[in-house]
């Protein structure tokens, strides 16, 4: 079936509505961050650069680290990004742009997030590198999409519908990480629930001058236990990430640097080396 030129944008020149990017300029391997700043502190690594793009706040770089290629895009904050991000990556390599069909043959991207977060359990100190196990969006996103839960996804939901079931305007949704990649690129990081906000302030439980709606956000948050799940840290995308990854059918691992401790009250002085460690441990891995 034809996708309408309404539904699926593409620019005269040929490329993608928002990302800028023609069909081929997608590597198999992406790297998303938050930041448009960071594309470049990623592919600074890379062997070779085969070209760099970008509009509003997507800014991609591709090119080879050795032979494999290598993607990283910048998302800018939030999941409405996400929505943009991902729909138009996966349309890149996933439907012809000539025919409007999408292709007999679907790929499947690798797609890893080297994001930054606040930590939310006091054993989780700033500086550490964590591989989220499972993202719990708190924003709307889904609330658009069809989505089916794995079994184990749908018993981890039952727990957190019950502990998070006063909060009546919030419809919580749970992805968990492809297990590949979390057992491969994610291996040895502290793993955990990351929670995906609609905001940084109030919505992550930060006071500074607005009342919040809901008191102690955090201590609701690090109280939660599901068997050996536990929410670990806050962000802004990774939930996102991983309900459309998964939609879409691509495999999503989200990386975060930990630069707050929400607990103890404390944000890094260094963020940069931070960041630095979580994208050479990622690049190391990929
Ligand atoms: O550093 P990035 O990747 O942007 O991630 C985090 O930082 C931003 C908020 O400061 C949000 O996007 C949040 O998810
Ligand atoms: O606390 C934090 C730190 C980084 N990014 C967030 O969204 N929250």
């Amino acid at each position: 079936m034809k996708i309408s030129e309404s539904d699926l944008i593409i620019n005269p020149d040929g490329s993608i509505y928002h990302l800028n990017l023609l069909p081929g300029d997608v590597a198999d391997t992406v790297i998303t961050v938050g930041d448009p700043d960071r594309v470049g502190e990623v592919s600074k690594y890379f062997d070779q650069i085969e070209f760099k793009k970008g509009k509003r706040e997507f800014i991609t770089h591709t090119g080879f680290i050795g032979k494999k290629r290598v993607t990283v895009l910048s998302t800018g904050i939030g999941t409405d990004n996400i929505d943009i991000v991902f729909n138009e990556l996966d349309a890149l390599v996933n439907v012809d742009f000539e025919t409007r069909e999408v292709k007999k043959e679907l790929t499947s991207l690798n797609i890893i997030r080297v994001g930054t977060s606040g930590a939310v359990q006091p054993d989780i100190p700033m500086g550490t590198i964590l591989a989220s196990s499972h993202g719990l969006g708190m924003d709307a996103l889904m609330n658009y999409y069809l989505q089916q839960l794995s079994g184990d996804e749908q018993l981890l939901m039952d727990d957190i519908k019950i502990h998070f079931g006063h909060l009546k305007n919030i419809n919580p949704y749970l992805t968990a990480a492809n297990e590949g990649l979390l057992n491969s690129i994610g291996k040895d990081m502290v793993h955990g629930i990351t929670i995906t906000a609609p905001g940084f302030y109030a919505p992550q439980g930060r006071i500074v001058r607005a009342k919040n709606a809901v008191p102690d956000f955090i201590g609701l948050i690090n109280s939660f236990q599901s068997n050996q799940y536990r929410i670990t840290n806050l962000e802004m995308e990774t939930a996102g990430i991983y309900a459309l990854a998964k939609v879409l059918g691509h495999k999503a691992l989200s990386v975060n640097a930990i630069l707050a401790s929400r607990v103890k009250f404390e944000f890094s002085n260094e963020p940069n080396k931070i960041v630095e460690q979580a994208i050479k441990t990622v690049l190391e891995r990929i």
